[in-house]
């Protein structure tokens, strides 16, 4: 049992568990039956781990399926792990250990570079965020960047285990498994003046159980404060003997004395049946939805349920869908189309009828970003490549645990069971949290308050238009109520959550233009801008053109309140940048979304609404190619219709000391650039920190970019601005929208550069009223751009994109090109007309709407060629993305009248 250890020893004691983890020849420390550390014991000792360390259930324990009880009583700081090593505790329940909310574990004092591992063990906190809320703070921690695959958290019901502290056994109606949970948490010295030093290490935890005892209630959460002030609330009341209110729970622990409350047998008795209802109403109502929805199908002659297959069938059968059988097909891949080919027939019936399951599905996987990574838990991710290809795709297998009281079988099933259903209850939550957030701060154009249902975009939402057809300036003016609105809530937010980071200190590096001093000491450094709102290729400050007029746009449409760790690490980021930024002003004011790879913050840079993406990796992972090309790529590209890159900066957050293993202790990083570099590789430059790279474990990456203050793509389809219905569509501005993504396209191909994963979420918008529709296209999120080296068409071995959008030589053949680009433009041409997702995720499995590609009468030939052009099978029938850009333009110079709007001069 002590993994051929030689060296195991029973504890009984605090004494005797200090005097094992602080001794160097012992690598497994057992415990048998429970342990109550106590301070007195303890004493002030900080015992420094240089070894991996396992503190583990004696055999027998494991073997009798009891977890052995060891309780933090609270205390913190207790040990430290020298960076590289790991410390794991195996078959406990352990009690009292955490913070507020989050995964910060406040017996270990700041390890840089460490690993604190929990495998099949049982957590349990005296006070907490209700299940729901937390499960979605677990599925939407980061996870460390060499770890591929999801968060896998999810919700159980009846949930029981023997403990070492009770004879009876404890039964929960709920607890969180996390089967597989692992995030780096942030190096936290904002408490450093009260001696507190946290963070730092990657937090695993393998087959464990989360359990919390008392739970914040509902109305402090409603009341916006942040989770971890509800939860210390909690804390305080419960410390001052006034259980009363908030442990009022169903899933309420047993008291010490290990009997249920009443609270928690009445509870149940009332809430399940309402529960039950509700269910069998939600059933009846799916039921009666799918039956019309395959009547729907059956009707255009397809069969029940039926996919793109059926009716690309009347055809020459080139599109597959998911039920697509045995023809090579593949899900939510668009085979292209033949010479010739025949469309399916465009019914204004469908297109209604299909509207309605993609509103489902919007409402289910596009609440909020941080809900597009959950649901990449709970059903196929829909972007692969690069780390997470493949990955994203598979769920990890649940070992069954020594001490799972469930047999292994049923628990894999109802594992599967509840991945969806959390799923769907992360979804309504978020939904939840989004028309709060529209409700109480958001507000219109016109200053008016929004109405609940969403911060994005609603479907009859007036566009920011120019009030004529005239090219005139922004007419800034109009856009002072909703401006001043934003500030309020910015200042509120930032009173609760955010800082400015406007320390003092060494100056920042120009990394873009290489010349960098090398400098140990961090700053958000500019890299294509010097204090300026543009930028040109070069690199070179530009006076303020398009991007200045940014500074009176609003700004909220995207923000969505955060959940409470984000909330917690938001705190922690400021703090980190106010003693690591010194000459810049940034200030964080709140949590845009995130995506596989990190979170997006909102803030301000200089005086700019931006978006701070930030992605951690290690060193020595392909994931640090990747965000550093991001971070290059991004700053050598500059054109109107592309997210501007102002600024990138590299931090080092954990660093492996080259003598560890001869015993001394970790190294904090000084915080420095190291090699000067902003979006450099770690490999060069001056400065104490730079000497020592090699030893650099992991990297934060902040990227610093142009805001986008009109949310994705995805969000504007259906707004009834456009869409009218009935295939009646705003032209201009659908050809307008079209055009700036062509131009985009066009310049990165001019550059060789492939996006590599277009899509209606990377697709970002911002307020311009100088566009037909009110906004500019901004493309984003270069994570999956790839260079192509001279004389080539395409790279093999790369299959990259989004389920819907990629091509079939990326899925068959693992081929990217210019030409994989231009066939997602060509689906997002299509979804731009129709004014909805070409592909669905449905009970059934990914598939295309029945009526794609096809196109309404009255669509005018023009855009409906350049779409299927775009759309072609081989890679060498599509057109290039220049000779889209000028078809668009023409049509669109045609509809107003003479020539398209050009961009501003200085960001073409
Ligand atoms: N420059 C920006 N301005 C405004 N919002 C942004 C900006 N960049 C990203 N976002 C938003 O931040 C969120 C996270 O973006 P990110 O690019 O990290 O992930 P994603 O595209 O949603 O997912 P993935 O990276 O997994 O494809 C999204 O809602 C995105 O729209």
């Amino acid at each position: 049992q002590t993994s051929g250890s030689t060296s195991g020893v029973l504890v009984t004691n605090t004494k005797e568990l200090q005097a094992a983890l602080g001794n160097p020849a012992v690598e497994t420390v057992l415990l048998n039956d429970s342990v109550v550390l106590t301070g007195a014991d303890w004493g002030n000792v900080l015992v420094t781990i240089d070894r991996n360390v396992t503190v583990t259930a004696t055999p027998e324990r494991i073997a009798s399926r009891v977890y052995v009880s060891l309780d933090f009583a609270n205390l913190i700081m207790l040990f430290q792990i020298s960076a590289g090593y790991r410390l794991t505790f195996r078959g406990l329940e352990i009690l009292n250990h955490f913070d507020t909310v989050g995964p910060t574990f406040r017996p270990l004092r700041q390890s840089i570079g460490a690993w604190v591992v929990f495998e099949d063990c049982v957590q349990r906190r005296r006070a907490g965020l209700p299940y729901e809320a937390a499960v979605v703070n677990m599925i939407a921690a980061a996870r460390p960047a060499d770890v591929t695959g999801p968060q896998v958290a999810f919700i159980i019901s009846d949930w029981s285990y023997a403990t070492t502290r009770f004879s009876r056994r404890i039964n929960d109606s709920k607890a969180i498994s996390m089967l597989d949970y692992q995030t780096t948490t942030a190096p936290d010295s904002s408490l450093a003046f009260q001696g507190l030093h946290y963070g730092g290490y990657t937090y695993s935890t393998q087959r464990c159980y989360y359990g919390v005892d008392n739970f914040v209630p509902q109305s402090c959460l409603d009341s916006k404060k942040p989770g971890s002030e509800c939860v210390a609330l909690l804390l305080q009341q419960l410390d001052s003997g006034n259980r009363s209110t908030p442990t009022a729970s169903p899933t309420a622990a047993p008291n010490s004395d290990g009997s249920s409350s009443d609270v928690a047998v009445i509870v149940p008795a009332v809430v399940v049946p309402v529960a039950v209802v509700l269910l069998l109403g939600m059933g009846v109502l799916v039921w009666v939805r799918r039956q019309k929805r395959q009547q729907a199908y059956a009707k255009s002659g397809g069969p029940g349920g039926a996919d793109v297959e059926s009716n690309g069938g009347k055809g020459s059968g080139a599109m597959q869908g998911s039920g697509a059988q045995g023809s090579g097909a593949v899900e939510g891949v668009f085979m292209g189309l033949e010479e010739n080919q025949q469309l399916p027939e465009w019914t204004p019936m469908l297109a209604d009828e299909e509207r309605d399951l993609d509103e489902d599905e919007d409402d289910a996987h596009c609440a909020t970003d941080t809900h597009h990574q959950s649901m990449q838990l709970v059903s196929t991710s829909e972007r692969v490549g690069g780390d997470t290809s493949g990955s994203a795709k598979q769920q990890p297998q649940q070992q069954p645990s020594p001490l799972d009281n469930q047999a292994p079988s049923a628990q894999g099933a109802e594992a599967k069971a509840e991945l969806a259903e959390e799923g769907k209850e992360t979804s309504d939550q978020l939904a939840k949290q989004q028309q709060q957030l529209a409700t109480n701060g958001g507000s219109r154009r016109d200053g008016s308050p929004r109405r609940p249902g969403s911060s994005q975009l609603q479907q009859n939402e007036p566009l920011p238009r120019r009030p004529t057809q005239s090219m005139s300036g922004t007419p800034a003016h109009n856009l002072a109520p909703a401006a001043a609105a934003i500030a309020a809530r910015a200042a509120a937010a930032a009173g609760s959550t955010a800082a400015t980071a406007d320390g003092h200190g060494k100056a920042s590096v120009a990394a873009a233009t290489g010349n960098g001093n090398g400098e140990a000491g961090p700053a958000l450094a500019a890299g294509g801008v010097a204090g300026g709102a543009g930028r040109d290729e070069g690199g070179k400050a530009t006076p303020s053109g398009g991007v200045g007029s940014s500074r009176v746009q609003p700004t909220q449409q995207q923000l969505v309140d955060p959940p409470s760790d984000m909330l917690a690490e938001l705190g922690r980021m400021a703090a980190e940048l106010r003693s690591n930024v010194k000459d810049v002003a940034i200030k964080l004011e709140g949590v845009i979304g995130s995506g596989s790879f990190g979170t997006v913050y909102k803030g301000t840079w200089q005086g700019l609404p931006v978006a701070i993406k930030t992605v951690v990796f290690t060193a020595s992972q392909d994931s640090r190619r990747r965000a550093l090309s991001e971070a290059a790529l991004c700053q050598s590209i500059s054109h109107h219709n592309i997210i501007a890159t102002y600024a990138s900066e590299l931090q080092p957050i954990g660093v492996v000391n080259s003598t560890a293993s001869a015993g001394s202790s970790s190294q904090e990083p000084s915080g420095g650039t190291p090699g000067g570099g902003l979006g450099q590789p770690p490999s060069g430059g001056g400065g104490a920190l730079s000497r020592n790279m090699a030893q650099i474990v992991d990297w934060r990456l902040y990227i610093v970019q142009e805001f986008a203050d009109g949310g994705p793509l995805r969000k504007l389809y259906g707004n009834k601005a456009i869409w009218m219905g009935n295939g009646q569509v705003d032209l201009p501005a659908i050809v307008g929208l079209a055009l700036g993504m062509a131009r985009a396209l066009s310049h990165l191909h001019s550059k060789r550069i492939i996006h590599g994963d277009l899509n209606p979420n990377n697709v970002l918008l911002k307020r311009d009223m100088a566009e037909p529709s009110g906004y500019a296209i901004k493309v984003g999120d270069f994570g999956l751009s790839v260079l192509l080296p001279q004389h080539r068409t395409h790279l093999s071995n790369v299959r990259m994109g989004t389920m819907f959008y990629m091509c079939p030589a990326v899925v068959l053949k693992a081929q990217v090109g210019p030409a994989s680009d231009v066939f997602s433009l060509g689906v997002i041409l299509w979804e731009l007309y129709n004014g909805r997702r070409a592909g669905v995720r449905t009970d059934q499995g990914p598939r295309y709407c029945s009526i794609f590609p096809a196109f309404p009468p009255s669509c005018p030939e023009a855009y409906r060629a350049v779409t299927l052009h775009c759309l072609q099978r081989q890679p060498q029938n599509r057109p290039t993305a220049a000779a889209v850009e000028e078809h668009l333009e023409q049509l669109l110079g045609s509809l107003m009248g003479g020539m398209p709007p050009q961009p501003p001069r200085d960001y073409v």
